[in-house]
């Protein structure tokens, strides 16, 4: 099995381009940060001054010695000007830092914003087949969950790890410069501690992998239970819902408690790392102040160097949990991004010989389909002229509703080829396909907004009045006119608070404001009462009109308008003998 820490450095490498709109604010960022490290280093030299040339008198090989005499040469005066120094390195110091952290940020931001963004794009355009392998809250899961994790990872990097390895070097390089006895000492501290950490990360990265896994699940079940809450009330299986969450939350919990144990385990690994540091620079140092090798000043600037050393390791041992989530995130996300999505593709060119508006001829040829290794459709032939009205009927799995999917290119056929006027669907430009063929399926699919908007959803371009003569095209205004606020009024989540027909009307609304020549319907009228079906057979009567129309229907009421009918039979799809059923 690959190395997770391996695959994460790939999968961090993946996201570069993310940053690379922000190259200049990163570029200044780094200058802040710079800028921000110099005035740091600067800050403990004032009180070595005092110690050594107020309180000692060592002051001759102290840097900033005469710079103390700046306000007369008496203690006192030295000692303001002293604090008056320390105040002002702290200032500037503070400055760059809020600039720095400011611009840093800031490009985190806006990269996990462009990450988000990118995701939800790709998501959207990814194949059926993607979705048909992935729950909804799973996907949900990672475009909320694990971008707000690479997000968090990203301000982290850029706020904390960062600046934290910036200063880390500059005071080990200050250190040496200083006297390499304490270079070393200060030098051979990190990776002590980096040492101790080592195994620790691992098991981090591990348990942050399991723990965002576990997570993605839980949401999915999530939702899936609240998508069908209806049936669990129905049915009163709360219960077996709340064991299923509680079983799966057991995973969550135990990778939750080893991310703790490892987390808890940093802090004193990296104490210990830096009180063996600490005590050699006192002692060495010490001697060496004794000795008169350097001056005790120069001992506070040393000692002070070292603290503000182990100080940024110790906020990154605090991130490194971030930090795993954010690695185990980037490899959930960077999952969905290499996906091949041919939606994605460059536009092609309609293939000459084709019209802006086809005539709406469909042939199947040998057409054969399988979801993964399940059969659906088994040499299908069969053609469909411009304006007929076709029924498919047969068994349940007979792949009807295959056959409806690969008219409307949502599938690939496995082997074999569907044509419109001529063409082979995979030939066609999606953009051209999405205008030729429209739907209405067994459930209309309404998203939250008025029912106009949701009318629209099909032509944004449509004008007002287009939309209601769409709507009263399909008995639409026939019961919306019958609200407040007509076809303005406002629909709950996913459409709610319309019945089973309104919505299907709506729906064929939709299609008719598509104007598209191949109309597909999928039992459309299924579920619905006698005049709920009465109504919807009258607007699809309007909707068919001039139309190619490929259905899919067992009600006598929607048969009797197909101007022909094609029987589907099972054993075709599980490899049969007989050939695509008559057309009666
Ligand atoms: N998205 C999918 N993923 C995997 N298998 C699928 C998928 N859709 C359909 N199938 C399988 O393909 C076969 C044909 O399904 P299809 O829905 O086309 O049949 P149908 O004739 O429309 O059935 P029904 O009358 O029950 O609606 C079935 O065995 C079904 O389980």
């Amino acid at each position: 099995m690959k190395d997770p820490s391996t695959a994460n450095r790939h999968v961090l490498w993946f996201f570069r381009g993310f940053g690379t709109p922000h190259r200049r604010l990163l570029a200044l960022g780094v200058g802040m940060r710079l800028c921000e490290m110099a005035a740091d280093l600067v800050t403990p030299w004032p009180v070595a001054a005092v110690v050594d040339r107020v309180l000692g008198t060592d002051g001759a090989r102290n840097p900033l010695g005469s710079l103390l005499d700046v306000f007369g040469r008496d203690a006192t005066a030295m000692l303001t000007t002293a604090a008056a120094l320390v105040v002002l390195v702290a200032l500037v110091s503070a400055v760059f830092d809020y600039a720095g952290d400011r611009t840093m940020n800031g490009v985190g931001e806006r990269m996990s914003v462009a990450i988000r963004c990118e995701t939800f794009a790709h998501l959207q355009r990814l194949p059926l087949s993607y979705h048909d392998r992935r729950t909804v809250g799973e996907s949900t899961s990672r475009v909320i969950t694990d971008c707000g994790n690479i997000k968090d990872s990203l301000v982290a990097f850029c706020s904390v790890l960062f600046p934290g390895v910036l200063s880390v070097t500059g005071y080990a390089a200050a250190l040496l410069l200083l006297d390499w006895r304490f270079g070393l000492i200060g030098v051979g501290a990190v990776p002590l501690a980096l040492l101790l950490g080592v195994r620790n990360r691992r098991r981090g990265q591990l348990a942050a992998r399991r723990r965002r896994e576990a997570e993605g699940e839980l949401t999915g079940l999530v939702a899936e239970a609240l998508q069908g809450i209806r049936t669990v009330h129905a049915f009163g299986r709360h219960q077996a819902h709340d064991r299923e969450f509680a079983a799966r939350s057991r995973g969550l919990l135990d990778a939750g408690l080893e991310a703790a144990d490892v987390q808890a385990r940093r802090a004193p690994l990296l104490e210990s790392a830096t009180a063996v540091g600490t005590a050699a620079l006192l002692w060495v140092g010490g001697v060496g102040v004794l000795r008169g090798w350097w001056s005790t000043g120069h001992l506070v600037v040393a000692l002070s160097y070292l603290t503000g050393m182990v100080a940024p390791l110790r906020a990154l041992s605090k991130l490194s949990g971030t930090f795993a989530q954010g690695r185990a995130s980037a490899g959930r996300i960077a999952e969905i991004l290499r996906e091949p999505c041919p939606l994605r593709r460059p536009a092609r060119a309609v293939p000459p010989g084709l019209s802006a508006r086809a005539s709406g001829r469909i042939d199947f040829e040998g057409v054969s389909m399988r979801y993964g290794d399940r059969p659906a459709l088994h040499r299908l032939d069969l053609s469909i002229g411009a304006g007929e009205r076709i029924a498919l009927t047969g068994p349940n799995g007979a792949g009807k509703s295959t056959a409806l999917a690969l008219v409307a290119g949502l599938y690939r056929p496995t082997c074999g080829t569907v044509r419109i006027d001529g063409t082979a669907t995979g030939d066609l430009p999606d953009e051209w396909l999405r205008r030729q063929v429209t739907a209405v399926l067994q459930e209309t699919f309404l998203f939250a907004g008025t029912i106009a908007d949701n009318i629209r959803y099909s032509r944004p371009d449509a004008g007002p009045h287009e939309v209601r003569a769409a709507a009263e095209a399909a008995l639409v205004t026939a019961f919306a006119d019958d609200f407040p606020d007509g076809l303005g009024t406002r629909l709950g989540d996913c459409g709610g608070g319309l019945s089973g027909g309104q919505r299907q009307r709506v729906g064929i609304a939709r299609a008719l404001l598509a104007d598209a020549p191949i109309v597909l319907l999928d039992e459309p009228t299924s579920g619905l009462d006698a005049e709920a079906e009465r109504l919807v057979v009258a607007a699809l009567g309007r909707l068919a009109a001039h139309r190619t129309v490929v259905m899919v229907t067992h009600r006598p009421a929607l048969l009797e308008t197909a101007t022909g009918v094609v029987a589907l039979a099972a054993d075709e799809v599980h490899g049969g003998l007989s050939p695509a059923g008559p057309v009666t």
